[in-house]
C-alpha cells in the first residue's frame, strides 16, 4: 500500500489542459526522450490530456516495472487512429484481456521456440530465392530484395502463398500497411488522440491529417488482414487443403464448431492470429536486415571478419545451412549487433498500467502509458561502449558469446507478458539472410554527393517501427565460384519448399 499523495514523477513542465502535447516531438521521438531523460532521470513523466505518458529510460527501471511488474504493466492504450485505420484487431494493440490472452495462446502454438525449426526449410529456400535475385539485378533495389525474402517467408508459412515479384500485391499492401500504423501511432502526432471528439470532423475538411490519412489506410489493412485469408478458406471449401498456419487454424475453429468449411462461422480468432503473424514480421525483420546491409557497407572489415569465418566453416563449395548456426560465432554476434544499433522498435510498443503503483517514492497513476525508451537501452554506454559504432566483437569473448554482455535481444523484442512471440522465428530468418548473403556477396556503399556515406543516426523513418529511409547498397558475387553456387540451385527456389 502506498499514500496517494505521492509525487508524480519529475518531467517538463507543460501548458494548463494540453499539458506537454506542443512539447512532443515529430521526428524520431525516442532522440529527444533521450535528451529529457538526462534532464529528468529514468522515470520521467510528461502531462497529456487524458493519456499521461511515463518514459523509462533505464534497463533497470524497464525490468522492473516490465517484466517484474508484469501482471500490471501488460495493458495497451486504445488509440483512436487505430480503430480509424482498421487496426484494433491486432492482437500487439490490444489490451490485456482474455481476448489477449486466446490469441497469443493461439499465435504461441506456432511460433515457439521448438516449433521454428519446422520453418527452416522455407526460410532456407527464400533467402537463396533472394540470392538468385540479387545475382541477376545486384545493383537494383537491394533493399527491396530484402523485402521479398521475409514476406515471401512469412506468406508462405502462414498462407502457403508463393511470391515471385518485388511488386506483388501482398508485398506491396503489408509494407502500406504497416506504414500506416507505424506512422498513425507516433506519439502526440495527432490530436484526436488526446480530443477524440476529433474523428468525428469529416476527413475531406482541411487540416484533418487525421482522418485523410485513417481513409487512406483502411483499405489496405483491410486488404492485408482478409484477402490471403479468404482465398485459403475457398480452397479449403473446395476441398483444396494445403498445410499452413491459416489452414491449421482454420481446420481448429472448424473442429472447435461442428460445421463444415461450407457453414459461415465465426473465424475472428484465426483470422487475426494469421494477420497479425503476416502483419508483425514483415517490417521488422525486414529493417533489422536492412540495416544491418548498411552496416556491412559502412564497416569492411566486420564485413571480411565475417567472410572469413564462413569460408572457414561452411567452405566454398556448398551455400550455408541451420547446421552451421554453432560454429558461425562471429556472424550470430552481427546479428546480436544489428539489433542493438539501428533498433527497429525504439519506443517498443507502448504498455500502459493498469492500476495506481508506485515506484522510487514516485506516483505511476492507473492508466498511464508506460514507453520503455528501448533505444537509449541499446544505447547505453555503461552496457555498450561506444554505442554508436558497429562493432559485433564486443560480444565476442575466447571465441564464444561473451555472457557478461547485455544480451540485445533482453532489449528489442520487448518486456514481460508482451514480449515479442515472434523472435525466435526472425532470428532464425534474419541469421539465415545475413549468413546467406556474405558467403556469396560483398556488399558496398553507394556514396551520395561528395562521398557522403549513410547516417544511421538522422536518415530513419521516425514511425512505430524504424527503418532506414533508404538501403544505399549494391552486391556483386565474391568469386566465381560463389556465383557457380547459386546459379546451380534450382529455378524458382523459393517455390519449391
Ligand atoms: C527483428 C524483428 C522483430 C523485432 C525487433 C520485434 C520486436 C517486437 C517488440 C519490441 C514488441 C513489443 C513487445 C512489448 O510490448 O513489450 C513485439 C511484439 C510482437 N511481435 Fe515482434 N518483433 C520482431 C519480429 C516479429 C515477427 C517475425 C513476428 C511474427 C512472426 C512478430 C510478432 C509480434 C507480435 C504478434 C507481437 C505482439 C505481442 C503482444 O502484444 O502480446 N514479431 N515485437
Amino acid at each position: 500500500k502506498f499514500s496517494p499523495s505521492l509525487p508524480l514523477p519529475p518531467g517538463p513542465n507543460g501548458y494548463p489542459i494540453i499539458g506537454n502535447l506542443l512539447d512532443m516531438p515529430a521526428v524520431m521521438p525516442w532522440k529527444t526522450f533521450q535528451e529529457w531523460s538526462k534532464v529528468y532521470g529514468d522515470v520521467m513523466f510528461l502531462r497529456l490530456p487524458g493519456n499521461p505518458i511515463v518514459i523509462l529510460g533505464s534497463t533497470q527501471a524497464t525490468f522492473d516495472l516490465l517484466a517484474k511488474c508484469s501482471d500490471i504493466y501488460s495493458d495497451r492504450p486504445t488509440s483512436v487512429m487505430q480503430t480509424m485505420m482498421f487496426w484494433d484487431w491486432a492482437m500487439s494493440l490490444m489490451p490485456y484481456t482474455q481476448t489477449w490472452r486466446e490469441h497469443r495462446r493461439e499465435f504461441h502454438q506456432y511460433f515457439y521456440q521448438r516449433k521454428v525449426p519446422t520453418y527452416h526449410p522455407v526460410q532456407l529456400a527464400q533467402c537463396r530465392a533472394g540470392l538468385q535475385r540479387l545475382l541477376a539485378s545486384p545493383t537494383e533495389n537491394v533493399g527491396q530484395n530484402i523485402r521479398q525474402i521475409f514476406t515471401a517467408i512469412i506468406l508462405k508459412v502462414t498462407y502457403n502463398l508463393d511470391i515471385t515479384d518485388l511488386r506483388d500485391e501482398y508485398v506491396v499492401m503489408a509494407q502500406k500497411a504497416l506504414e500506416g500504423v507505424s506512422l498513425g501511432t507516433v506519439p502526440g502526432k495527432f490530436w484526436v488522440e488526446f480530443f477524440p471528439i476529433l474523428r468525428h470532423i469529416p476527413s475531406w475538411v482541411p487540416g484533418n491529417s487525421a482522418g485523410k490519412m485513417a481513409d487512406h489506410y483502411k483499405p489496405i489493412v483491410e486488404f492485408m488482414r482478409n484477402k490471403p485469408f479468404d482465398e485459403i478458406k475457398q480452397d479449403m471449401m473446395h476441398g483444396n487443403i494445403v498445410p499452413s498456419i491459416a489452414s491449421s487454424l482454420i481446420e481448429r475453429v472448424y473442429k472447435k464448431s461442428g460445421e463444415d468449411y461450407s457453414t459461415p462461422i465465426n473465424d475472428t480468432l484465426a483470422r487475426n492470429v494469421a494477420g497479425i503473424a503476416y502483419a508483425g514480421s514483415s517490417d521488422t525483420t525486414t529493417s533489422a536486415a536492412q540495416s544491418c546491409l548498411i552496416a556491412m557497407s559502412l564497416y569492411p572489415d566486420v564485413q571480411r571478419k565475417a567472410q572469413e569465418e564462413l569460408d572457414g566453416v561452411v567452405g566454398p563449395n556448398r551455400l550455408p545451412d541451420f547446421d552451421d548456426h554453432e560454429d558461425l560465432v562471429y556472424l550470430r554476434a552481427i546479428v546480436l549487433e544489428a539489433m542493438r544499433w539501428m533498433v527497429v522498435l525504439p519506443l517498443c510498443i507502448p504498455h500502459r498500467v493498469i492500476r495506481d503503483d508506485e515506484y522510487k517514492g514516485f506516483l505511476i497513476p492507473k492508466g498511464t502509458i508506460v514507453m520503455p525508451s528501448s533505444r537509449a537501452m541499446l544505447h547505453d554506454p555503461e552496457d555498450y561502449p561506444e554505442p554508436e559504432v558497429f562493432k559485433p566483437e564486443r560480444f565476442i569473448k575466447d571465441g564464444e558469446i561473451n555472457p557478461a554482455v547485455r544480451d540485445p535481444f533482453t532489449l528489442a523484442f520487448g518486456f514481460g507478458r508482451r514480449i515479442c512471440p515472434g523472435r525466435y522465428f526472425s532470428n532464425d530468418a534474419l541469421f539465415m539472410t545475413l549468413a546467406s548473403i556474405l558467403h556469396t556477396f560483398n556488399i558496398h556503399p553507394i556514396l551520395g554527393e561528395n562521398g557522403r556515406k549513410f547516417d544511421p543516426e538522422t536518415e530513419l523513418i521516425t514511425g512505430l517501427i524504424s527503418a532506414p529511409t533508404h538501403v544505399p547498397c549494391t552486391v556483386t558475387p565474391r568469386s566465381k565460384k560463389a556465383e557457380d553456387l547459386i546459379r546451380q540451385l534450382p529455378l524458382s527456389v523459393g517455390e519449391a519448399s
